[in-house]
């Protein structure tokens, strides 16, 4: 088991009340399951779009030898001793973080390492505590980074023929541009002791507190220890049954605005487990910062509808996300009165 450095206290963390378990109602047929080895799924995609802003993801063609690859090391990585780890961190904001999560005093119960994808990217101090070359490290996340780079955009035009709009790689050319800002984050969450952090009558530890992602889409793959939750349009929050094998997608806060709203950024959380450790990998999205986010001029046509958002770059977006907390509406201050 890792042990995480600072001695933790229970009033440190937020604690929800709330368990792996959710509401049999809500549980858990609702996510959509998308099989992306079928034909014509474009609309099935965007249904799950519009009424979740997440789906699961089965054949997704993924090498699983990469997947093991790269969790290996991760898992290798995050077994080093904490003094080993921090040499690659603060995250500032990439690097190795422990338990602070973004600048502005959010934390949760997770270490994890947060990468550019660009190439330039160093992994020396990943590699030298992993014992590794760096071009092993370099090799190990690019391949996992490019299939998850090919899977976004496979859904990404999906979703742009789903919409009718043309040139159907609208959206994916941004994830595509050799100035993309797309972020990869391996996040870890230890199983937390009870003699330190006392569970509060069935109430749950927080891994990583609510948020949306600000980026274009997220993908998300994890081991098979529950956590992840995400939240219905009503407030409910249903908890996502991990699958190894599969990929979740998320749509995030920059999709949203350039579908005007049509499709959500979804809400969502990770609660820590008191028995198992998680492990996720995620892969976000993001356009060049350069790149004008808006609501696309061709649904705006198609629906008669009024744009909801001012536009911006991706560069103001960023700045203004990296001055907020977690859990803040991000998008409000970009919002059409
Ligand atoms: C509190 C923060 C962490 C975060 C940057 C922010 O100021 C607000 C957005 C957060 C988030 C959530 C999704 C991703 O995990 C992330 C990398 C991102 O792009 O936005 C994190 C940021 C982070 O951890 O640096
Ligand atoms: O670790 C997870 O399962 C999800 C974390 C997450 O939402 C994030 O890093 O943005
Ligand atoms: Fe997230």
């Amino acid at each position: 088991m890792v042990v995480l450095s600072m001695p933790a206290t229970n009033d440190q963390f937020s604690i929800i009340k709330n368990s792996c378990k959710s509401p049999p109602s809500y549980f858990p047929s609702n996510i959509p399951l998308i099989d992306l080895s079928k034909p014509d799924i474009k609309n099935q995609l965007v249904k799950a779009c519009e009424e979740f802003g997440f789906f699961k993801v089965i054949n997704h063609g993924v090498p699983i030898e990469f997947i093991n690859k790269l969790e290996l090391q991760a898992i290798k990585f995050f077994s080093s001793p904490l003094s080993q780890k921090e040499k690659t961190g603060p995250p500032d904001p990439f690097g190795y973080g422990n338990k602070t999560i973004g600048p502005n005093g959010d934390v949760g119960w997770v270490e994890y390492i947060l990468l550019s994808t660009n190439s330039e990217f160093n992994y020396q101090k990943f590699a030298s505590i992993l014992g590794v070359n760096p071009q092993d490290i370099r090799c190990a996340v690019n391949d996992y980074v490019s299939s998850m780079k090919k899977m976004a955009c496979e859904i990404l035009e999906m979703l742009a023929e789903g919409l009718k709009i043309h040139p159907k790689n609208v959206f994916s050319k941004l994830i595509m541009d050799e100035k993309s800002d797309s972020l990869f984050r391996i996040n870890h969450y230890p199983p937390y002791c009870s003699d330190e952090i006392q569970e509060f009558n069935g109430r749950n530890l927080i891994g990583f507190g609510e948020h949306t992602d600000p980026q274009i889409i997220s993908l998300l793959r994890s081991n098979n220890t529950c956590g992840l939750q995400i939240s219905l349009v009503d407030g409910h929050w249903i908890s996502v049954p991990p699958d190894q094998n599969s990929f979740f997608i998320n749509v995030g806060d920059s999709l949203q605005v350039m579908t005007n709203g049509r499709f959500k950024s979804v809400k969502h959380r990770v609660l820590a487990n008191n028995v198992k450790s998680r492990l996720s990998m995620i892969y976000f999205g993001g356009p060049p910062l350069s790149e004008k986010i808006g609501p696309l001029p061709s649904l705006l046509m198609k629906g008669d509808q009024d744009s909801l958002y001012k536009e911006f770059t991706w560069f103001e977006y960023k700045k203004s996300a990296y001055k907020s907390r977690l859990a803040d509406n991000r998008l409000v201050q970009f919002e059409k009165v």
